[in-house]
Parts: C-alpha cells; sequence; structure tokens
C-alpha cells in the first residue's frame, strides 16, 4: 500500500496501472521501467483540484519573450530562456511555454542531455515582476506557483541529464530554475541569488525545498535568510555549482554554451537507453523510500539488461581501465 501511494506521487496518478500490476508480479518485467524512461509526471494533477486550463489562459494574458528549443542530433538538447529586453525575466506565455517545451522533451525518446541558458549573456531574472504586480493577490500567486512547481519538478524528472549554464544573473525565479537542473555550470562573473527576502517572498516554484536537497539545510538557509549572491567560487564550495568555466572560453555567448556541452558530453556518451536509464534510477533514489527506490530500479535494470548495448558490450573482452 505504502509502495503503490509512494509510485502514484511520483507518476502523478496516471500511469499507476501498470506500476501496481507489476508490483503485483503481474506485467512484464520492465513495464514501469519504461513509463519512467519517458518522465515521471507532475505533482498537482486535476484529481487533486489542479486546473490548468485555467491558469494556462490567465498567464497567457501576460505576453513577452520565448522559451525556444534546439533538439540536437547529438542528443544533447538547449533551451533558451529568451526575453533580453528584460533581462530574460519569464512573462506569463514564457511560463506556458516552458510547460509545453517539457512536454516537448518528455516525447524526445532520442534525448541525452539538456542545457538551459539565457539568451545575451545573463540567465533569467525571475518572474516578470510586470506580471507579478498585475497578480499580485494570494489566489492569482497560488495558481502561478502551482503551474512552475509542476513545469519544473517534469524538468527535473526528464530521463535527460540537465545542466543550467548560468552566466549574468540567476536571480529569484530565476535561481529556481538552476535548481531543476541535474547540474549547475557558472561563467566568471555568474551569480546565483535567491532575491525572495526582498521582495517580501519565500521560493514558490519548488526552489527552496531542492536546494535544501543540493547544498543541505545550513547553506539553504543562509542563501534564503541573507539572499547571498553566490558567485561561483562559493558556488563550487558548497556544492550549488559543478564547475566554473573557463575564463578564456566563456562569457561570449556560443563559446560557453560550446564549453557545457563539452562538459555535459563526458556524460551522456554512449547509448540513449543506458544514459536514460541512468538518469530515471538517480531521480527514483533521490525521490523516493529506498524499499520503493530498489523495486524501480529493478524495473529500470530490466530494460537495459540484455539490450543492445549490454550484449555488444559482452561481446567483447571488456577491460575497464
Ligand atoms: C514570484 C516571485 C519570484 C519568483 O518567481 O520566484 C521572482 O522571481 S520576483 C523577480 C525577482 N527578480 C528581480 O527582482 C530582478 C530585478 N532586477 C534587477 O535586479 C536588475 O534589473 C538586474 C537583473 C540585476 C539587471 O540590472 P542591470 O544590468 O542594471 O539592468 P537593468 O536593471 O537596467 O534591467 C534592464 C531592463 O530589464 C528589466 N528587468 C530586469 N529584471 C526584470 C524583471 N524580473 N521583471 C521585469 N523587468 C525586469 C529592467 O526593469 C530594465 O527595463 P527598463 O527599465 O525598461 O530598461
Amino acid at each position: 500500500m505504502v509502495l503503490s501511494a509512494a509510485r502514484q506521487h511520483l507518476l502523478g496518478g496516471i500511469r499507476l496501472g501498470a506500476c501496481g500490476q507489476h508490483l503485483l508480479g503481474g506485467s512484464r518485467p520492465g513495464a514501469w521501467g519504461q513509463n519512467l524512461l519517458r518522465g515521471i509526471g507532475s505533482v498537482y494533477t486535476a484529481a487533486k483540484g489542479f486546473q490548468e486550463k485555467e491558469i494556462r489562459e490567465k498567464l497567457q494574458a501576460f505576453p513577452g519573450g520565448s522559451i525556444d528549443l534546439v533538439k540536437q542530433e547529438s542528443g544533447i538538447a538547449v533551451l533558451t530562456v529568451n526575453n533580453p529586453a528584460r533581462m530574460n525575466a519569464f512573462s506569463g506565455s514564457m511560463m506556458v511555454e516552458l510547460e509545453e517545451r517539457v512536454s516537448q522533451l518528455e516525447e524526445w525518446t532520442e534525448g541525452k542531455g539538456l542545457i538551459i541558458q539565457g539568451a545575451a549573456g545573463t540567465f533569467c531574472s525571475g518572474s516578470d515582476l510586470n506580471a507579478v504586480r498585475a497578480i499580485s493577490n494570494p489566489q492569482d500567486g497560488m495558481k502561478m506557483c502551482t503551474f512552475m512547481q509542476n513545469a519544473l519538478t517534469r524538468l527535473l524528472r526528464l530521463p535527460l541529464l540537465s545542466v543550467a549554464l548560468v552566466e549574468g544573473n540567476a536571480l529569484g525565479g530565476g535561481a529556481e530554475l538552476t535548481t531543476a537542473c541535474d547540474f549547475r555550470l557558472m561563467a566568471p562573473g555568474g551569480v546565483i541569488q535567491f532575491v525572495h527576502k526582498h521582495m517580501g517572498l519565500v521560493p514558490g516554484w519548488g526552489g527552496a525545498a531542492r536546494l535544501v536537497r543540493i547544498v543541505g539545510g545550513q547553506n539553504a538557509l543562509k542563501m534564503l535568510g541573507g539572499a547571498l549572491k553566490i558567485d561561483p567560487e562559493m558556488g563550487l564550495q558548497i556544492g550549488l555549482a559543478d564547475r566554473v568555466l573557463e575564463g578564456s572560453l566563456a562569457g561570449s555567448g556560443a563559446n560557453a554554451l560550446l564549453e557545457a556541452e563539452q562538459w555535459l558530453g563526458c556524460y551522456t556518451a554512449g547509448p540513449a537507453p543506458v544514459i536514460r536509464a541512468i538518469k530515471s534510477v538517480v531521480v527514483s533514489g533521490r525521490e523516493l523510500p529506498l524499499e520503493v527506490a530498489l523495486g524501480t530500479e529493478r524495473d529500470v535494470f530490466g530494460t537495459v539488461w540484455g539490450g543492445p548495448a549490454n550484449l555488444q558490450a559482452l561481446a567483447t573482452k571488456a577491460k575497464h581501465k
């Protein structure tokens, strides 16, 4: 019973049938793992009173900018937060577009990696303050926050290794967006700052919950309580940043992206089913209780065991030096 509830949480209630059957030994091995490998669902569903259509319409009333997605042959996609006139702040329509791009990535079965960057050399300055002012009542704020929590949770759960490429500022919701990626690369001069306290707020896009898991409760408290500006050196020190980009390469958009692609390429090298399986077992390991995660790992294992990459490796004399 406990196992089903936890999995239902991850699946957003949509694919529980396959999951439940497998727990009881009734479906073919790996069926649940296959579902996991396509991405594993939202936090809030219609069953929990989430009125997605209504929220989308409300957000669309605040247009501007775009969220651009390029899927590359290499299996690495690049998602660009594009609203440079407002330092890549998220308009309402960009929030809706982000959710649509996440849906597209969930369907991209050949994908292995994702880089999220901001346009014109800066990451993202959070919510568009013009939109924020217009919906500054608790009801609308909660709706926007629910929508963004769903989108960013699905983003983090994608079976892709994801990287936030932080050039310039990642402020407010922009800082929250960086925590919805598996890794953060910071360019020299980059800043991640949860400015929410200065706005009389706390993070609402799931950024606090994720931050605690990345840097621990003590560091998260300091970052939120002091609205600290985290530079690359401090980012590395507290485990928020995974790498500081080379000064010689960074700072000029295309080069920083190239360097991020090279860095990510070390982890995405290999067949897509294997890379996706790796991400999937890590997602279940970091989100689920141990016994449930073990069951999930077994399901995912069943999708790669005896698969083409496994058989090919077995056919050669393996020596891992
Ligand atoms: C729900 C709340 C929370 C969340 O979603 O979690 C938020 O994210 S609230 C938003 C938090 N972000 C901010 O408060 C950022 C405020 N902006 C700044 O601190 C500075 O603009 C900057 C990002 C540090 C850049 O400074 P600078 O390089 O000096 O440029 P400008 O200040 O001149 O900015 C250029 C231009 O961009 C507009 N801008 C910047 N950020 C936003 C924003 N978040 N929303 C709307 N517009 C933004 C800024 O007003 C300038 O416009 P013009 O005045 O028309 O030139």
